[in-house]
């Protein structure tokens, strides 16, 4: 076998990695996985482009090595389980069995997880070749030190492609039809073509797999920035997300739309509230940003009316995106067409108080789908500048007077009209109408007394 990778280089990157001694590993033991390619890219200078692509930057990375052990062969006591739990007892780190079956253990340090399998197969050239693409079936032997690569990943990363092991793989675990456009975007790789068309004829396949995987596999897209954007367009277009997008056409305006978001992102340094609060986690790790980007690349500009609202909400817990998300984008969608039409007019300052007020902290996202979605820059830009001024009279407007000075000036009791009685009080203060806190009470009284006499007529 060549060896055109300097081995001791990687054994030098593993040793520093293991977070156990050298000597604790059993006979038979093998590096695998994402963390050996990328090693392996770095060496052969490509960089990653996809990772972090997107709008903000990434927080420090935690590194996930994968281990194979081949134990039964030495017909040890201690299968890969045990002897992945002794190990993070004596480390004193976090323990979780993944698969009992199969024996995959996870042993979880800050910054590091280490993921333990046994050896799929009589010989570790069988277990790679159970795997989903060449870049991503070798192993490093750390005994003896030699890297295998029996089905040709270094040349495809040379090449730059993602190329399936075998067709079958793709069938046996589906998410792979997916993973494949997930892991080019990642990689900045393409697709071999024989490979996309063993996608594109297995594309049904992708149903049967649990939507938590699916929709972590859409989230990585979307999250790897523009070039996730085009390979999620090509994921579309092979036919993989029928059943769990179907609003999304390949050739959608949305995918043009999710671009706009993300470059237009980049440019709003000068807005750090906005960015803060689209920085803002949604559920999980997943922020508010992203529920900003499935907006735009759901909201279709012929559907003002919102007829496909329901279908888009449909398709979302479908992927089982949080409650949360669900009605980010559905808020998003719901105020779009207003403040659309404001962008176009000249809105007069309660018109504007009152987007402010409905959109809350999604104004920044909602711009966002405004410029994305063809609006006016020169006109959208005053919105921002305001909403940046904390103490901006339309966007943060003080209220004079709260519901318990509500309450406590009339001596009456709570009910709905306090709210409905708040609100016409700030919109007369936002018209200029009322200026000091005696007006406004003197209003609260004038107000209240209108309402009691409405009330009286109607129940004569
Ligand atoms: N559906 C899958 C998932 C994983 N693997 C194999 O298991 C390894 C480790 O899996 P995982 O950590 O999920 O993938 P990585 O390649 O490390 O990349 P990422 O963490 O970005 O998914 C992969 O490299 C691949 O060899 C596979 O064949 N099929």
């Amino acid at each position: 076998m060549t060896e055109p990778l300097q081995t001791e280089l990687l054994l030098a990157g593993i040793r520093s990695l293991l977070p156990f001694p050298w000597t604790w590993l059993p006979k038979e033991a093998y590096w695998v996985g994402g963390s050996l390619r990328d090693a392996c890219l770095r060496q052969l200078g490509i960089s990653k482009t996809g990772t972090g692509a997107g709008a903000f930057p990434e927080e420090a990375e935690s590194v996930d090595l994968d281990l194979v052990l081949n134990i039964d062969a030495q017909g040890a006591e201690h299968p890969p389980v045990e002897w992945a739990a002794a190990v993070a007892r004596q480390l004193g780190a976090g323990f979780v069995v993944l698969d009992t079956e199969r024996q995959i253990t996870r042993i979880v340090l800050p910054k590091l997880t280490v993921d333990i399998a046994q050896q799929v197969g009589a010989t570790l050239e069988s277990d790679l070749g159970q795997r989903d693409f060449t870049c991503n079936a070798l192993a490093l032997d750390l005994h003896r030190g030699y890297l295998l690569d029996p089905t040709g990943g270094l040349e495809d990363m040379r090449r730059g492609q993602i190329r399936m092991v075998h067709p079958d793989n793709l069938s046996a675990d589906p998410v792979r039809l997916l993973r494949a456009y997930r892991q080019a975007a990642q990689l900045g790789f393409g697709l071999d073509p024989l490979t996309e068309e063993a996608i594109r004829e297995r594309a049904h396949l992708l149903t049967q797999v649990a939507a938590e995987r699916v929709r972590s596999e859409v989230v990585a897209l979307l999250e790897a920035g523009i070039l996730g954007l085009r390979h999620l367009q090509a994921a579309t277009a092979a036919g993989l997300l029928g059943y769990w997008l179907p609003s999304l056409q390949a050739e959608s305006e949305g995918f043009v739309q999710a671009q706009q978001v993300m470059q237009w992102v980049q440019q709003w340094h000068n807005y750090p509230r906005i960015q803060k609060e689209l920085q803002q986690p949604l559920a999980d790790r997943r922020s508010r940003f992203l529920a900003v980007v499935l907006a735009a690349l759901l909201w279709d500009p012929s559907d003002a009316s919102g007829f496909k609202a329901e279908a888009i909400q449909i398709n979302l817990e479908r992927l089982r995106f949080s409650r949360a998300e669900q009605r980010t984008v559905q808020k998003l969608h719901q105020l779009l067409p207003l403040f659309q039409t404001l962008l176009m007019g000249s809105p007069t300052p309660v018109q504007q108080w009152r987007l402010y007020q409905q959109a809350g902290s999604l104004l920044g996202g909602l711009a966002l789908l405004a410029v994305a979605t063809g609006c006016d820059w020169q006109k959208l830009e005053p919105w921002l500048t305001r909403y940046e001024d904390p103490g901006d009279p339309l966007a943060h407007p003080v209220p004079l007077l709260d519901g318990s000075d509500v309450l406590h000036s009339l001596g009456a009791k709570p009910g709905p009209w306090v709210g409905q009685l708040l609100d016409a009080l700030q919109e007369a203060q936002v018209c200029g109408q009322i200026q000091t806190r005696s007006e406004a009470l003197a209003f609260v009284q004038q107000w209240k007394k209108n309402l009691d006499t409405e009330n009286n007529k109607l129940n004569r």
